[in-house]
């Protein structure tokens, strides 16, 4: 057994992942979203907690809505601040093979066809928020799959800050998601509109999306 656990821990998904990413997959087709407290490896968690806590405020940049030429900085959408992963850090690098076990979990279990995958750490400073919004228009993107995940040990609920998920356009009251430590939230970005509530501390997450590939006809579409 020990030898089993250890060639899988080297080898590909841990059997946790395994269990794990298995929920996650029954939840999305269930519900389409999946939340589950505490859920991702305390290591990674840990890991990505630190190395954004060392961040330097340089590293950040104003978040803003749209990309290319229709990005704009909307102090009245959203006032998080956010810096993209690339995989440069140990921590970053972990986190997108992590997701990308996950991202081939999915496609096996699910046929979700996921291509690539985009991410941020963001910051949330107390009275930051983010106002309701979809991740994607349907027709308009190829984000499918939003992930996010929290990174604040002792969040309490007088913090503020969650997220909301609502299940349609005319749900008013929705899910609250507390961003506590190692939370994984998962939803299909063009079905669910969400926010983030002020925060009333400092609130960190890492935020991202799995995307399709629609590179049609010689124009290809990357992944920013
Ligand atoms: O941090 C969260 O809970 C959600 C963030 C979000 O909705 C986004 O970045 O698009
Ligand atoms: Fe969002």
């Amino acid at each position: 057994m020990a030898a089993l656990v250890h060639f899988r821990a080297a080898h590909g998904d841990s059997p946790t992942d395994e269990t794990l990413f298995s929920l996650i997959a029954d939840d999305l087709l269930s519900q389409g979203y999946s939340i589950r407290p505490g859920a991702l490896p305390c290591d990674l968690a840990d890991d990505l907690l630190a190395y954004q806590h060392s961040l330097s405020t340089q590293k950040y940049e104003h978040a803003g809505i749209g990309r290319g030429g229709d990005f704009l900085h909307n102090d009245f959408v959203r006032t998080d601040e956010i810096c993209w992963i690339n995989g440069e850090s140990e921590p970053g690098q972990h986190w997108l093979d992590w997701t990308c076990r996950l991202q081939q979990f999915l496609n096996r279990r699910l046929f979700m066809g996921l291509f690539s995958f985009e991410s941020h750490f963001a910051h949330y400073a107390s009275g930051s928020y983010y106002k309701r919004h979809y991740d994607a228009f349907r027709g308009e993107t190829n984000r499918i799959l939003s992930l996010v995940t929290y990174l604040n040990p002792g969040w309490g609920h007088d913090d503020g800050g969650e997220m909301v998920l609502y299940r349609d356009d005319s749900d008013l009251e929705g899910i609250k998601v507390v961003p506590l430590h190692g939370t994984l939230a998962l939803f299909l970005s063009e079905e669910f509109p969400h926010e983030v509530l002020p925060a009333k501390r400092d609130r960190y997450s890492v935020a991202g999306w799995f995307r399709v590939n629609t590179s049609i006809a010689g124009k290809i579409d990357p992944p920013r």
